[in-house]
């Protein structure tokens, strides 16, 4: 039987391990799958202890936890752990994101509707404009907002009193906030990447969710090439579940796995297509690197501001990229990883 390969085709701008949920289905079944309490939440066990501490005494205290900022690279659970945090202290979650709260009024109507202890949830919060985030900080410390009232001559600020509320923040990049907006979380957490085994906790959890027949090595291979990020693990299980529903027996095999994943090029080390071509231009057209961020993005036609948030950083975290002052470089695990031979001045450059 041969099988349309356009069933597993996304649309061209969409990787396959695109940290960004594809479209509005898979952002359902994202909501399916995700974790409603900590006893779900596989991993970020520092982060976890310590939120389950402090929602434990807030809750105890009957008061408001502090507020939170949650950082790290797309699809490691941010917006999953804000749920888990309203869910835990058995209060309210409202939803916004930094570019959605255009006017200083946008944030001021979220905050007075409220309630006591409620979590508000500010998604990519690094994105929110500067008349806004000024609302925001008498907010955050006093539980107070000054308003406009009227036009004019006749216009008016007055102080409201809110509730008593934590702010939730997620933003990809800690660095691009504020300093009065950052120092104003008195609970600021690193989201890190997941290792093998607990992503292959989520998939397994995944395809029992998903009633998918899964083998345990089959599951291991997915996780393994996830590039350390639940998000990815999820949408990669779906996809070798279709090719086992089609070219199999429906079961995920390890063997089924392994064709899949080769099918929908994500090689032996998780990486994709642009994290590949991305290797291959540090080395091919840069030497090996120290080379710019911009002569990167414009070398391989990708934005500056993906290669920071999305492409790069697992590559770091792997040993296959390196961040210096003067630019990126690529290790000799990335030689390796092609199959090119490092230039004698690599071998200086990285001792084994
Ligand atoms: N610790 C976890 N345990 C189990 N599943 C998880 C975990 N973290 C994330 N997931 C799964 O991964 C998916 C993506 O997570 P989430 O939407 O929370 O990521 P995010 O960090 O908010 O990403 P973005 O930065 O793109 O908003 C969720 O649907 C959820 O099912
Ligand atoms: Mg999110």
């Amino acid at each position: 039987m041969s099988i349309q390969t356009d069933d597993f085709e996304l649309p061209p701008s969409k990787r396959v391990i695109s940290t960004e949920p594809a479209s509005p289905q898979e952002e359902a079944i994202e909501r399916a799958l995700r974790p409603k309490l900590f006893d779900d939440y596989v991993g970020q066990a520092k982060t976890r202890e310590q939120l389950e501490i402090f929602i434990g005494a807030a809750r105890k205290r009957g008061e408001a936890l502090d507020h939170v900022l949650l950082f790290g690279p797309p699809g490691l659970g941010k917006t999953t752990l804000s749920h888990i945090i309203a869910h835990e202290l058995g209060v309210n979650l409202r939803q916004t994101s930094g570019p959605v709260l255009e006017k200083p009024k946008d944030l001021a109507a979220l905050l007075t509707n409220l309630e006591k202890n409620d979590v508000l949830f500010i998604d990519e919060i690094h994105r929110l404009s500067p008349v806004v985030e000024e609302i925001l900080y008498p907010a955050l410390e006093d539980y107070q907002i000054d308003i406009m009232i009227g036009e004019g001559p006749a216009a008016r600020s007055i102080k409201l009193d809110l509730q008593p509320f934590t702010l939730v923040g997620a933003t990809t990049r800690a660095g691009m906030l504020t300093n009065p907006l950052r120092d104003r979380f008195g609970i600021v957490a690193r989201l890190e990447f997941y290792t093998p085994e607990e992503l292959a906790r989520i998939v397994k959890r995944s395809a029992g969710l998903l009633n998918a027949p899964m083998e345990e090595k089959g599951g291991a291979e997915i996780a393994r090439r996830s590039r350390g990020t639940p998000r990815i693990a999820n949408r990669l299980l779906r996809r070798v579940r279709d090719y086992a529903d089609v070219k199999g027996t429906g079961t995920i095999t390890l063997d089924i796995a392994n064709m899949a994943l080769k099918m929908l090029d994500v090689d032996p080390q998780g990486f994709d297509v642009m994290d590949r071509k991305l290797l291959e231009a540090v080395i091919h057209r840069f030497d090996g690197g120290p080379v710019g961020l911009d002569n990167i993005a414009a070398s391989i036609g990708e934005e500056r501001d993906t290669i920071e948030d999305v492409i790069e950083p697992y590559l770091i975290q792997q040993g296959f990229l390196q961040r210096t002052p003067r630019g990126r470089i690529a290790t000799l695990a990335a030689y390796r990883h092609l199959g090119v031979t490092p230039p004698k001045s690599a071998g200086e450059l990285f001792s084994e």
